[in-house]
């Protein structure tokens, strides 16, 4: 492992402090087509931490990233960003075809070049050097999400976004990439923002939680989680039976959009609430 290819040089940009703030938005919002993806929804990234957006399917984790990182323009609200910061970027999916022949040490250069040197060495931090020369291809889905985690520490990042790092990976395997990730975040002293469906695993490794379907129904440390009947309708069964889940009473509905639903919650979407 080479630890001096990838190290920041003071020089070149003085670290803030942990706990400073990084990357995050106020009030924002994203519309399209006349419908808000997201609407009104704050958020910050500080540097040490690792922030983890759950929620539904189609809640708008993607759009608010995506926004974050100047992917996506927003419609209402700012972007936070200290300046001088870098972002690494593991997105949800890639543009490339996964079929097309593509050796990992030309993935890692698709977007930004880089030596063989610095390649190996990003590679050496998610334990996958020995891949370099593979085929893209014939990598297991953890083993990709490794590779794709190295090709954006070579941005050096303050920040590293991750969209749903444990896609295709069985269970054991999630709870390595994200044992992973903390140790990254514990390495560079960088923040960590990533993306999931679901509460069981991210759980473990994260230290603040936002929920969000269409606007943010909850935020807060993991050590305010509880079980919650809500939630397991929200996030499936096995999110009840493998951990706590996010403490909050709940006390409306949202509907299909995230719009806040009063009345009679149980005939939609899903039914929850805030107790802050
Ligand atoms: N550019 C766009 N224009 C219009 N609608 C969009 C656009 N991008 C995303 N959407 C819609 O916004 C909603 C939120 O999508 P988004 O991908 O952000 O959700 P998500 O929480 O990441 O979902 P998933 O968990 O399925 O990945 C979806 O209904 C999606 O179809």
């Amino acid at each position: 492992m080479n630890e001096t290819v990838l190290s920041r040089d003071p020089a070149v940009q003085p670290q803030s402090p942990k706990g400073a703030p990084l990357l995050g938005c106020r009030d924002l919002g994203v519309l399209r087509d006349g419908r808000w993806l997201i609407r009104g929804v704050d958020l910050d990234v500080r540097r040490g931490e690792i922030v983890s957006i759950v929620g539904p399917n189609g809640g708008g984790k993607t759009t608010l990233i995506k926004s974050l990182l100047g992917i996506m323009r927003p419609s209402a609200g700012q972007v936070t960003r200290a300046a001088g910061i870098r972002t690494g970027y593991v997105p949800q999916r890639l543009a490339v075809d996964r079929t097309m022949p593509l050796s990992v040490d030309r993935l890692m250069t698709l977007v930004r070049r880089a030596s063989r040197a610095e390649i190996v060495a990003a590679l050496a931090q998610t334990g996958s050097d020995h891949l370099v020369d593979r085929a893209v291809q014939e990598l297991s889905g953890g083993e990709f999400q490794r590779v794709l985690i190295a090709r954006a520490l070579l941005n050096r990042p303050d920040v590293l976004v991750l969209d749903e790092p444990v896609q295709s990976v069985d269970f054991t395997g999630q709870v390595e990439l994200y044992r992973l990730i903390a140790s990254l975040r514990d390495r560079y002293d960088c923040g960590v923002l990533l993306v999931s469906h679901d509460l069981h695993v991210v759980m473990r490794e994260t230290d603040r939680v936002l929920c969000l379907a269409g606007h943010v129904c909850c935020t807060g440390a993991p050590g305010d989680v509880s079980r919650s009947p809500e939630y397991t309708r929200l996030f499936g069964p096995t999110a009840a039976e493998t951990l706590a889940i996010y403490q909050h009473a709940h006390d409306h509905a949202h509907g299909p959009a995230g719009e806040i639903v009063t009345g009679d919650a149980h005939n939609h979407f899903h039914h929850h609430g805030h107790e802050d």
